[in-house]
């Protein structure tokens, strides 16, 4: 999720100026179709009593908290996003009914972006989101199971969902002429991006109830919005453009009930990253810098990028970083590391130059040693569990090799003599980039067998059903959308359950691809 999100306040003049809230009533529109900035005397008493109840509480154990008592989501009887997930691992149920692809991250870039399946207002839960007023009349598996927030919040999404791109619009149109401040947290161009920032809210919102994923899709979420320079007084300005927007497009739905169930949840959500963001400031920088040491041109598209942080990394194999070059500033753009971390603190990025791919180009043909790059922080749950003596299934697609030889290189320094089998897939041989460090690997640790699959004689996930049995595996899956979604498939046709298949998130891994 790539874009600066929101802001709120902890005191009483973030408010002040106007136009915080979204009022009841859409703003007033130009001619051009622009809002028209709130005026100066600041928002009205509707306004106000919005701009209240959307303030972020206080920490928890700050004198604020007690004094206030629960969050305003709990009061109402909405989601509360009080349950620590387990930390590191992707859930278990996972594939099966996590908010998912979104909630759970991926480069992969198209992580980092996604040609995707649209707006994540699209994602909305369609008709089966309608409350049923006659619960008597079903039987006792289909009783709502949802927070009254979340069926209001739901609905709204099922209502905006056709019109998903002038909700994008619309709200950033409102963000920026309400607040032209926040302008320069965005990248100069917004066409690739644009809507990461409401999809990642929308997603979040229409989650609330599954606090287990949620929560920590969220902390991840605040944590990165550190590096855009995202402050806790930009959460209201943002609240109140989500809320303008939805409020326009959503007109056949929307009344104060639903009005309301919007600003606990967005409330809930934003004070869920400010704490995440609030925190992490206290033992990591928000973004590193980071000089280009080696860059080595593999093929004519894909290079090998080792780069020196200025401070220490910390990060585990599997996971992946956000990427920012010089030449485009504020697009930032997923990589998963390529190696497990090293004793002289370098980290390597395998990246392909794809078409209209504006950072992976400049990284494969422009980049040289000396080139400072930005990196936010390590993120992903594509880790491995050192508590198991399971075996690791490995299916890297292309330039999704890079995370998977990090798994390699991490079961192999932690000395514990486990089954890896890892199938690297590519179109041709040519492709097979990095197949001389994997055969190299092979040829060191007997426990570790690669076999690479080249298209015109096997597709990947065909490949692994001809071999196994795998019910003794962990899966890992790295690549292109499409080989995920197959490869998922094909791991869950041999029967490897839903809790140990990992992978990063499909749709990041779309955007990611730019
Ligand atoms: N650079 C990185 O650090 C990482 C990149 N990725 C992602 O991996 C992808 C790599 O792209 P390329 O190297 O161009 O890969 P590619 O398009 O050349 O495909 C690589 C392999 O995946 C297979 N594949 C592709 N689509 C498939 C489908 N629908 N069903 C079954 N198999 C399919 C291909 O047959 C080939 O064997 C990108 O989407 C990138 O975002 C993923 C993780 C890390």
């Amino acid at each position: 999720m790539d874009a600066p999100t929101t802001t709120s306040s902890d005191d009483d003049t973030s408010g002040e100026g106007g136009g915080w809230f979204t009022p009841r009533k859409p703003p007033k529109r130009q001619e051009d179709g622009e809002p028209q900035q709130s005026g100066a005397d600041g928002p009205g008493p509707a306004e106000a009593r919005r701009m209240a109840s959307i303030r972020p509480l206080a920490r928890p154990g700050s004198a604020t908290a007690e004094a206030t008592g629960p969050t305003p989501a709990t009061e109402s009887g909405g989601a509360a996003l009080a349950t620590e997930p387990p930390e590191g691992r992707i859930p278990a149920a996972r594939e099966a009914s996590e908010p998912t692809d979104v909630l759970t991250h991926a480069r992969v870039a198209p992580t980092e972006t996604r040609p995707d399946t649209g707006p994540a207002a699209q994602h909305n839960a369609g008709p089966a989101a309608q409350p049923d007023t006659r619960p008597e009349s079903r039987p006792a598996a289909q009783v709502e199971t949802r927070s009254p927030d979340a069926v209001l919040v739901q609905r709204t999404m099922a209502e905006i969902g056709p019109v998903s791109d002038k909700v994008t619009s619309y709200f950033y149109a409102l963000l920026f002429t309400r607040h032209p401040d926040l302008r320069a947290l965005f990248p100069a161009a917004m066409d690739t991006q644009r809507d990461r920032l409401l999809k990642a809210l929308l997603t979040a919102a229409e989650h609330i109830d599954n606090t287990d994923v949620l929560v920590s899709y969220l902390k991840n979420l605040g944590r990165g919005h550190r590096k855009y320079g995202t402050q806790p007084e930009h959460y209201p300005a943002v609240g109140e453009a989500l809320i303008g927007s939805l409020s326009r497009y959503a007109s056949a739905v929307w009344d104060e009930e639903t009005e309301a169930a919007w600003v606990r949840t967005y409330t809930t959500i934003s004070q869920v990253m400010i704490d995440a963001a609030a925190e992490d400031e206290l033992r990591a920088p928000a973004w590193w810098f980071a000089e280009v040491v080696a860059h080595d041109l593999r093929t004519p598209d894909i290079a090998v990028v080792t780069v020196r942080p200025d401070q220490p990394y910390p990060f585990l194999a599997g996971q992946y970083t956000s990427l920012e070059t010089p030449w485009w500033p504020r697009i930032w753009r997923h990589y998963s590391f390529a190696s497990a971390p090293r004793s002289d603190g370098l980290l390597s990025f395998h990246v392909k130059a794809v078409p209209a791919g504006w950072v992976s180009n400049s990284l494969v043909h422009r980049a040289r040693p000396g080139d400072v790059l930005r990196l936010g922080p390590p993120s992903g749950s594509m880790t491995v569990d050192h508590t198991t003596d399971s075996g690791l299934l490995c299916l890297g697609g292309g330039t999704g090799i890079a995370p998977i030889k990090a798994l390699v290189e991490d079961v192999a320094e932690h000395g514990r003599r486990r089954p890896v089998e890892v199938f690297y897939g590519a179109r041709t041989d040519h492709d097979l980039y990095d197949i001389d460090t994997m055969l190299r690997l092979q040829q060191t640790h007997p426990w570790l067998a690669v076999r690479p699959v080249v298209d015109q004689r096997a597709q990947l996930p065909d490949a692994v059903r001809e071999y196994g049995p795998w019910n003794e595996y962990d899966a890992y899956l790295s690549g292109p959308p499409g080989m995920i979604r197959s490869g998922v498939d094909a791991l869950r046709d041999v029967g490897i359950p839903a809790g140990r298949i990992r992978h990063d998130s499909v749709e990041e891994l779309v955007a990611a691809a730019t």
